[in-house]
């Protein structure tokens, strides 16, 4: 889910790991050349989850790597299928207040634009068995960054 701490921790996971570090929101705005906030204005969600898809797929065909999704990436079932046939998936969850309070100040998710905490409640139950198919469900609620990594590390077996 969006603003759980999933590009954060992938970045230390990776750290740790020895592992590369891709995160396919960033890896879109590379190939698109523009944010994503741009995409989702200029050429429309469903254009950016055709993107994303594809990213998807392209990342996981290399190993020894750890990758960052969108939140939203579980709304394709095939891509759920390709993540948990080629990795280990790893969910972060967290109560939308602390969401909210995570993602203020940032203005790249179009999907919050308006009323955050609304925005993130609706979007949370839309998507609330989506995220079943993850091999490991991290609550980061309560947790720092460092400590949603620790927890992952020590869980991880491939
Ligand atoms: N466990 C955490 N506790 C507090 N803040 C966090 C935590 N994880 C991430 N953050 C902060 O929350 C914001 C969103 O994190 P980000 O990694 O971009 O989330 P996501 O990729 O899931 O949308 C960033 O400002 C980040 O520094
Ligand atoms: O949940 C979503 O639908 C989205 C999450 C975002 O990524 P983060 O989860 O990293 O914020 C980004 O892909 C886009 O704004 C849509
Ligand atoms: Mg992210």
């Amino acid at each position: 889910m969006m603003g759980t701490g999933k590009s954060t921790v992938a970045d230390m996971l990776a750290r740790e790991l020895g592992y590369r570090l891709i995160d396919v929101d960033a890896a879109v705005e590379k190939e698109e050349g523009c944010t994503i906030p741009e995409l989702f204005t200029g050429k429309g969600e469903a254009y950016f989850r055709d993107a994303e898809s594809r990213m998807l797929c392209s990342v996981l065909e290399k190993k020894a790597q750890v990758i960052a999704t969108g939140g939203g990436v579980v709304l394709r079932s095939d891509n759920c299928d390709v993540m948990s046939k080629n990795g280990w998936v790893v969910a972060l969850t967290a109560d939308p207040a602390v969401i909210v309070e995570r993602v203020s100040g940032c203005d790249n998710r179009p999907l919050l634009a308006g009323n955050a905490e609304e925005r993130i409640q609706t979007i949370m139950q839309e998507r609330k068995d989506a995220y079943r198919f993850a091999h490991y469900t991290v609550d980061t609620t309560e947790l720092s960054a460092s400590e949603v990594t620790r927890l992952i590390l020590a869980h991880y077996r491939v």
